[in-house]
């Protein structure tokens, strides 16, 4: 199985070209489904990019917002993934709590948290955002990591090697059964583990999610 050619973008439009992707993907899920699910990955790299989608004109009452990963941190804390959620596309969006399901980073029992938000889940997201990490990681399934060898669970709690270590994320099974899949990568420091994803290195956990499209900057692209 390989992957479509990557998308290729300026590096001054990937935001604008990344929101535009997951606003026409959110439409067209729309206009099928009542409702439409949107989960969104942290990290460096996509803010900017949800900057973008808030100021985008959509049926906002009918996303839903999830998460791809989280780390094991309270919601206000500077490493997490819904603390940049919120600040980017939330409160400029105003979106209701209601719409917003969020991994609880904070809580002590780890794995009960990964449970609960099983039950959150819905059976398929229509839309999801991925970055990759220069390790090949992507969501927080990490090289070599038992998780990436899960079928069963659709949410994990794992103990990762990029800090902060605990983490919380969606499974390949839920990654792979998603409608519509992107990832999202900026910066010389990904172009290897890029190329070797696009390549099929399956000990890339990037590369196991085999149904996402890319969306490059020159520098990511290796050019
Ligand atoms: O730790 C994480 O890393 C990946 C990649 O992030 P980046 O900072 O290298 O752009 C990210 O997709 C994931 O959500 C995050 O928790």
């Amino acid at each position: 199985m390989s992957f479509a050619p990557p998308t290729i973008v300026p590096s001054e439009s990937l935001a604008q070209e990344a929101a535009k992707w997951m606003a026409r993907s959110l439409q067209d899920a729309l206009a099928t489904r009542p409702r439409a699910s949107l989960a969104l990955s942290g990290g460096g790299t996509p803010g900017p990019a949800y900057r973008a989608l808030a100021d985008l004109k959509l049926p906002w009452e009918r996303v839903d917002v999830f998460f791809v990963d989280e780390r094991f941190v309270p919601p206000d804390h500077a490493d997490s993934n819904y603390r940049l959620v919120e600040d980017t596309l939330l409160k400029p969006l105003r979106l209701p709590s209601s719409q917003v399901f969020r991994m609880e980073g904070e809580r002590e029992d780890r794995d009960a948290a990964a449970r609960d938000y099983e039950a959150k889940l819905p059976p398929v997201l229509d839309v999801v955002l991925l970055g990759i990490g220069p390790d090949g990681h992507t969501a927080s399934l990490f090289p070599g990591h038992p998780a990436l060898e899960e079928q069963q669970r659709r949410v994990l709690s794992v103990v990762g090697p990029k800090p902060p270590p605990w983490r919380m994320t969606l499974t390949l099974p839920v990654l792979l059964s998603a409608r519509a899949v992107l990832n999202l990568v900026a910066g010389a420091g990904k172009a290897d583990a890029v190329r070797r994803a696009l390549a099929g290195d399956l000990s890339l956990p990037a590369a196991r999610v085999t149904n996402t499209q890319w969306m490059l900057d020159p520098a990511a692209a290796g050019r």
